[in-house]
């Protein structure tokens, strides 16, 4: 970012992730492949090889085997079921629940959640973030100043039968006023495995050579939770690809990769963990007059709902932001 004081939620925000996350020392590897110098969307450090640069050049997404152990999803399994069960909070986390069940009786354990975000203030949840070998590859992507930007764990429920725990086809560059997207990545880990019958990621490869197309709600009959905006237009004859993912599995993804997720079949709660990152060089932009102005409009209205007041989104120029402590 530009300056330290153009940082939404103020300056106390980048120290937490500035002590978690600049300076992280990468492994001193050193690539035996001397990589072609036209790629555009990944760096050489030493940790891609040549072939998963080209499949990241040409499809915009990565996935990584056995990333992160059982051990280390465990204690963040453990700290979602504290914040379920209000045992913990934290400044900024959000708890959203599912639209299918918002009237129903409140029951507080994770039957209720299907997602929290901005959890950087939850020690036992940033730790994902800070991840040696999830950084060392995120680095390929943002160069070596890095910083957390989005953080979410997805705890996507049985669908109640109205498939709204379907996540409508996007571009997470849509929810952020920050540039160039191509030194933005997000990293998103399956907390157990992850197919079709429990709604896995399903992306359209090569989508992130395109432009941030419009974002609208989805017509669909059964409802759509706060803000899972969908692209109405997107090639139906692109290839859709379904990430089948093994616990602690990682992808890689670029913010203008198109993805989504679809239904969960299962009774079990499938629950994935992600942070998006961001080279310390990328710059807030103006949104006015963009296809981003409506959700800048959305963000705007819940933050007034939150505190109360008119809140007036702080950034480095007059854009949209999602992390209003
Ligand atoms: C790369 C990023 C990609 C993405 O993040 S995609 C999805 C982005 N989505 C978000 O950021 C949503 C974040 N969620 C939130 O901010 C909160 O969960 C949300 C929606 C404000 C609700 O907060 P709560 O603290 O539960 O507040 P509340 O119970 O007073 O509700 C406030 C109003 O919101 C409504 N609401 C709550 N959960 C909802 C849902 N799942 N779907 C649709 N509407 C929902 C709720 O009915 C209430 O409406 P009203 O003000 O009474 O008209
Ligand atoms: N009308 C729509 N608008 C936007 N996105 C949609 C729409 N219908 C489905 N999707 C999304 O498109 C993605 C791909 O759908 P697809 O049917 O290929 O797979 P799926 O529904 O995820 O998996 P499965 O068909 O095995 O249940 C899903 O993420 C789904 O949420
Ligand atoms: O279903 C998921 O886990 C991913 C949802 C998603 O793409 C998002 O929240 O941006
Ligand atoms: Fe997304
Ligand atoms: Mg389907």
């Amino acid at each position: 970012m530009q300056s330290h004081d153009t940082l939404p939620g103020g300056p106390g925000r980048l120290a937490v992730l500035q002590r978690h996350l600049v300076a992280v020392p990468v492994s001193g590897q050193v690539s035996s492949v001397s990589h072609p110098t036209d790629f555009q969307y990944t760096l050489d450090n030493g940790v891609l090889s040549l072939a998963q640069r080209q499949f990241y050049e040409e499809n915009g997404f990565l996935v990584v085997k056995n990333m992160v152990t059982a051990g280390d999803l465990e204690i963040y399994r453990k700290a979602f079921e504290g914040i379920c069960k209000k045992e913990v909070s934290a400044p900024g986390l959000v708890v959203m629940r599912d639209v299918a069940i918002l009237n129903s009786e409140y029951v507080p354990d994770q039957k209720a959640i299907t997602k929290i975000q901005d959890f950087q203030e939850v020690p036992d949840l940033f730790n994902y973030c800070t991840l040696p070998q999830i950084l060392k590859y995120v680095e390929c992507f943002t160069g070596p100043n890095i910083m957390a930007m989005h953080t979410m764990l997805i705890n996507k429920p049985p669908d109640a039968g109205k498939k709204t725990s379907r996540h409508p086809l996007h571009q997470d560059l849509h929810y952020f006023p920050f540039r160039p997207a191509d030194l933005v990545v997000c990293a998103w880990t399956a907390m157990e495995r992850i197919d079709r019958s429990n709604g896995c990621l399903v992306v359209l490869p090569g989508t992130h050579k395109g432009t941030l197309k419009q974002h609208d709600y989805p017509e669909w009959e059964g409802g759509v939770n706060k803000m899972y905006h969908g692209i109405r237009d997107f090639d139906p004859n692109n290839p859709r690809v379904h990430l089948v993912m093994e616990k602690g599995d990682t992808v890689f993804f670029h913010p203008l990769l198109i993805h989504g997720s679809g239904m969960n079949r299962t009774a079990g709660f499938r629950k994935a963990i992600s942070c998006h990152y961001a080279s310390a060089d990328c710059n807030y932009i103006p949104v006015k007059g963009t296809t981003q102005e409506g959700i800048e409009k959305e963000v705007a209205e819940i933050a007034g709902k939150r505190f109360g007041i008119n809140v007036e989104l702080k950034t480095a120029a007059p854009s949209s932001c999602l992390w209003i402590d």
